[in-house]
């Protein structure tokens, strides 16, 4: 391109157009975060790559995106006309908005709001989960029941966790049955697996949208987010209609709606767009991370039986059946914890965590990174280095844990990112993760179906690593 090719981070020769997107497919063609770390054995932690039309960084190491992440420099997000399909092609919510602004007045009002309304207050948040478990654990029940003890796990806990931020929103929650939940979890779907390959290659070659919209996905994506964009903008106007927004504001929305009174609308960030497109931003960001976190934890729990029975004595031991954990309840649960740092760890859900952009130009050591580059966390391949964690592809909750048995947290170990745009919904994400693993395991016994191969562990790769479909033999405690 047109950058200045002196002090660039070293990278792999870049070919005219395709730069290095050859190489890359010949490093690892399924798992891009795989290829990252090969390329980075040669040309070290911090790396160029061109992908197609853009020029990205790519880091391989804790030491470098430590320094590099946590920068006001590279604190600013990629952004493509792509993305801003999702919402009313504009650059609206919180996940990819300018930094510093308006990225701080959206970012600062969803803190607010989420503290209150969400996962602030415990006993808020308590009998939304509470419910949610009980229907997970009737139905698994009943499912089981009516399976000769199999049970088929699909994505299973999206649903749940869906209803889980629906709540928080609009301060209800829907029945497993409310065909309005049930559309939203088809639209949320739909949109989410439409990012296959070709959705994936308008990264590189952005300008392609225009030209192969079936075959990129972006057709579909379309119809799902205007789906799911009117499915937001009808709860709005209810809520607008019904004016207790005035004077008891009971969820996020009313929140959002008091600002857009309060806010001259020429040249404020509050309106209704940008309260839907926030929606959508708190829709994608909360429910695949924390309902694949959740499945790849039992999945890996069927893998370990010796891990699961760990958990279950512990948990036996200091929650009462048929209660939630409290905070001084979960204090106790060091083995649990750990299993679920060990599940972060080596799941990697996010394996290349949400993209960041250089904000302006930047001298960085001896490296000189130009202003839109796109700056790419490699966490899986940080989190997997051999270096670092011994035998990165064996689960050890025992890596967590000092010699006395207690949680040990490490450094780098960093599911939710860095910096200022660290995940906005991590206290929610690992309230909601402990509290369903500790019910699943005081309900359930998870084991592999005889006679069956053992469930993969190999990810379905997306912007977020999930489980493939899996079997399990459940029992009842
Ligand atoms: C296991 C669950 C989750 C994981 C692993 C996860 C991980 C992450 C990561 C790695 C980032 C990027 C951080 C960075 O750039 O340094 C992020 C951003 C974000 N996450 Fe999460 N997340 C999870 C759950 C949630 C939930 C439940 C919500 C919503 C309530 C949420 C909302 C967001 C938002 C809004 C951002 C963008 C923040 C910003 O740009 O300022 N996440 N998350």
């Amino acid at each position: 391109g047109s950058f200045p090719k002196k002090n660039l981070p070293p990278g792999p020769f870049r070919f005219p157009v395709i730069g290095n997107l050859i190489q890359l497919a010949m490093a690892d063609s399924k798992e891009p975060y795989v290829a990252f770390s090969q390329l980075g054995k040669k040309y070290g932690d911090i790396m160029s790559i061109q992908l197609g039309s853009v020029y990205a960084v790519v880091l391989n190491s804790f030491e470098v995106m430590e320094e590099y992440l946590t920068k006001p420099e590279f604190s600013d997000r990629i952004y493509t006309p792509w993305f801003a399909e999702r919402t009313f092609n504009k650059r609206l919510g919180v996940i990819f908005a300018k930094y510093p602004e308006p990225w701080q007045v959206l970012r600062r009002f969803s803190l607010r709001s989420l503290r209150d309304f969400g996962f602030g207050k415990r006993n808020r948040m308590h009998p939304v989960i509470e419910s949610e478990l009980k229907s997970i654990v009737n139905e698994m029940k009943l499912n089981v029941k009516e399976n000769n003890g199999i049970h088929t796990f699909d994505c299973y806990f999206t649903l749940s966790i869906l209803n889980v931020l629906w709540s928080m929103l609009a301060g209800t929650r829907f029945e497993h049955s409310d065909p309005r939940l049930v559309k939203l979890i088809k639209l949320v779907r739909e949109m989410m697996s439409s990012c296959n390959f070709g959705n994936s290659i308008l990264l590189a070659y952005p300008e392609w949208k225009e030209w192969f919209p079936d075959w990129t996905g972006l057709t579909v994506q379309r119809k799902c987010y205007n789906a799911l964009n009117q499915f937001f903008q009808e709860f709005v106007d209810e809520r607008r209609k019904v004016e207790l927004y005035k004077t008891n504001p009971e969820n996020l929305v009313d929140e959002f709606l008091r600002e857009i009174d309060a806010h001259d609308e020429s040249d404020s960030e509050f309106t209704d767009q940008q309260l839907v497109a926030l929606m959508n931003d708190l829709f994608i960001a909360g429910s695949e991370t924390t309902s694949h976190t959740i499945s790849w934890c039992i999945l890996y729990l069927i893998l370990n039986p010796h891990v699961q029975k760990k958990v279950q004595e512990e948990v036996d031991i200091h929650v009462p059946k048929g209660r939630l954990p409290t905070v001084e309840d979960e204090a106790q649960l060091h083995y649990l914890r750990a299993v679920l740092a060990e599940t972060h760890r080596i799941a990697s859900v996010l394996p290349l965590m949400v993209p960041r952009a250089a904000e302006r130009d930047t001298t960085c050591g001896n490296y000189f990174i130009p202003k839109g580059t796109y700056v790419i966390a490699n966490l899986h391949g940080m989190l997997h280095n051999k270096d670092y964690w011994k035998d990165p592809d064996t689960f050890k909750p025992e890596r967590f844990l000092d010699a006395d048995g207690k949680f040990k947290a490490d450094v780098r170990l960093k599911p939710f990112g860095f910096g200022k745009r660290l995940c906005l919904g991590e206290p929610l994400a690992s309230l909601s993760l402990i509290q369903y693993v500790t019910v699943l395991v005081q309900n359930f016994s998870f084991h592999p179906v005889p006679n069956e191969p053992l469930p993969s562990v190999d990810p379905v790769v997306g912007v977020t690593n999930g489980p493939q479909i899996f079997r399990s033999l459940i029992e009842c405690r």
